[in-house]
């Protein structure tokens, strides 16, 4: 068989242009710019601000089905269809998310999509580009600090220290700091209390960067946030502990979105990193709008399958920022098809025409769902070199009893000579204008039926199980004014259900609530369901085990 070079060993090969000629594609002037080396760049407020008048381009999402371990290539076809469509004479860009460190050492690795289709300098992007994970982590610990010593120094706000809803966060996959005891070991360091991390990326300054519009406006939202509670359940707010100004401080670079490139040369915007399993998934609103002033196909991703970023993409992303997708391209993998059809992980790469056909219940029920945003749906194969003919006109023959359309793309092994098709046909679907879409839900619904729409609409799924401790607090909620709030999911990524293990297209199963949080800065309801772990933990074997430098100091091992 032939040997592949890695993910790496092509990126390090890139033919990159500076960073400089990059911007020009786009109408940024070198003074538009804020480098940061020779290939990334910070797009400055003052262009953003410059090009608000210009019409928007087409918008495309990329979703998937549900994943296996390592991820079906939402990433890579999104890169791969963007430079597709530059192929094919399209002024197209992709934005994408920044990836955590979390994963990187964890087990799914980078966020720079694979092969050839990659953003570079993958590197870069994947450990501490320009700093943005950093400053989140900070602005977050510097509230958290402030926080405890609010109590410390008497607690004029009467925080009800059994009732801090503001976590610690740490951009690394970290089990032992789930849950912890803080303020231990006397009366000079303050009053002990039950606390915890979660990672960077399920901060609510992470959200909050991702939806606000512009500096001013996540200042507001910093302060918006709700902190803590006090014995009468009142809310303690950001602001009410004075931290909002410096977390804007800390912040104000990291609001500007981050330029890099693909490895053909063709823009991509890269900001923000929220997980889609205990987040809303989406790169920033700030950089997807600037997007689409400077471009006339935007390509876009959302995290994990459909039934979690594309739905927070459509009920909060695009409710949020008023933008709707012209198409969207639904990732499918002979692999994750096989998995859904009940193949053990060890036999994925052996030919089983009969498990592709099985799975395809998994696939037919996301199509069912993305078009009951009013969207149309293309399925994009994301072709490995092991799959087989036979395995591939399975799922194309599937796709078309679905009354949809299956393109084969080869972007990994072949960049954009191989995406040509797809960009082709998802041009004419986003040019044709026949998107429809809407939200699953409106405003006024009440918080837990906005979950039971959710639950029963997308995962099929008979009821939701909330005790009433659960009930009461997003009653409360209503009445303090956040029942128009839309609901941000956090639950397993394999699975439909809550179970990870049932895979395929399950029915007649029950949603667990198992906790809320309000994310009054975000601007939504987080609903964590089953065992989703807001910090996750490292696998036996961590791909940090194989990163390291070689001989001539560079780094081998990210992928
Ligand atoms: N067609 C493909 N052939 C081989 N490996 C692929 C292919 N597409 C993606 N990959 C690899 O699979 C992993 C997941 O890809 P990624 O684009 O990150 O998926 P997602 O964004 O859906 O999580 C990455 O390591 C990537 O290099
Ligand atoms: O939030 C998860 O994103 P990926 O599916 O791209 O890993
Ligand atoms: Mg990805």
């Amino acid at each position: 068989a032939m040997s592949y070079k890695s993910d790496i060993e092509i990126a390090r090969e890139a033919k990159k242009l500076p960073i400089q000629d990059i911007g020009s594609k786009l109408g940024m002037s070198h003074d538009d710019l804020l480098p940061y080396g020779h290939d990334k760049a910070k797009v400055s407020q003052s262009f953003i601000n410059s090009v608000q008048d210009k019409p928007d381009g087409k918008l495309i999402l990329v979703t998937a089905i549900n994943p296996t371990p390592a991820g079906e290539g939402k990433t890579t076809t999104t890169v791969g269809l963007g430079d597709g469509l530059n192929k094919i004479g399209k002024n197209a860009m992709v934005c994408i998310r920044e990836a955590s460190l979390g994963p990187n050492f964890g087990m799914k690795g980078g966020a720079a999509g694979g092969g050839y289709a990659q953003v570079v300098p993958m590197e870069d992007m994947n450990l501490h580009f320009t700093g943005d994970f950093h400053a989140i982590t900070s602005a977050h610990s510097l509230l958290s600090a402030m926080i405890d010593n609010h109590i410390y120094w008497g607690n004029e706000q009467e925080i009800d220290i059994r009732r801090v809803q503001w976590r610690r966060v740490v951009d690394m996959n970290d089990r032992a700091l789930r849950q912890i005891n803080v303020s231990l070991g006397g009366v000079a360091n303050g009053f002990p209390r039950e606390g915890g991390f979660d990672i960077t990326v399920a901060s609510e300054v992470m959200a909050i960067l991702c939806l606000a519009n512009d500096l001013q406006d996540l200042e507001k939202r910093l302060g918006d946030m709700i902190v803590a509670y006090r014995r009468d359940r009142s809310p303690v707010y950001c602001r009410d502990i004075k931290a909002e100004g410096a977390m804007a401080v800390l912040l104000k670079d990291a609001m500007q979105p981050n330029l890099v490139q693909t490895l053909e040369n063709n823009p991509a915007f890269v900001h923000g990193g929220p997980f889609a399993n205990i987040a809303h998934g989406c790169n920033s609103v700030i950089a997807t709008k600037t997007a689409m002033k400077v471009a006339d196909y935007v390509v876009t991703e959302a995290g994990f399958g459909a039934d979690l970023g594309a739905e927070k993409f459509m009920n909060i992303k695009c409710r949020k920022a008023g933008i709707a997708p012209d198409c969207v391209v639904l990732v499918a993998t002979v692999r994750a098809m096989k998995m859904n059809g009940g193949v053990a992980k060890a036999d994925l790469g052996a030919e089983n025409v009969e498990a592709v056909m099985e799975g395809c219940a998994n696939l037919g029920r996301h199509i069912g769902n993305l078009k009951s945003f009013g969207v149309p749906v293309v399925v994009a194969i994301n072709h490995f070199v092991t799959d087989t003919d036979a395995e591939i006109q399975a799922v194309k023959d599937y796709v078309e009893t679905q009354g949809s359309e299956a393109i084969l793309s080869r972007h990994w092994e072949l960049g954009s000579e191989g995406s040509a098709d797809l960009a082709r046909r998802v041009a004419e679907i986003a040019d044709s204008g026949v998107s429809q879409f809407a939200p699953l839900y409106n405003d006024e619904l009440t918080l837990f039926e906005k979950i039971e729409r959710i639950a029963k609409g997308i995962y099929r799924a008979d009821e939701v199980l909330a005790d009433k401790k659960i009930r009461d607090q997003l009653k409360l909620w209503e009445d303090q004014g956040y029942g128009n709030l839309p609901v941000c999911m956090a639950k397993t990524q394999y699975s439909f259900s809550t179970d990870p293990n049932l895979r395929g297209a399950p029915t007649g199963h029950s949603v667990p609530v198992r906790e809320v949080r309000l994310s009054a800065g975000a601007g939504f309801v987080v609903v964590v369901c089953g065992e989703i772990m807001t910090m996750p933990g490292l696998p036996r074997t961590p791909a940090a085990e194989n990163i390291h430098l070689n001989a001539e100091g560079q780094i081998e091992g990210l992928f």
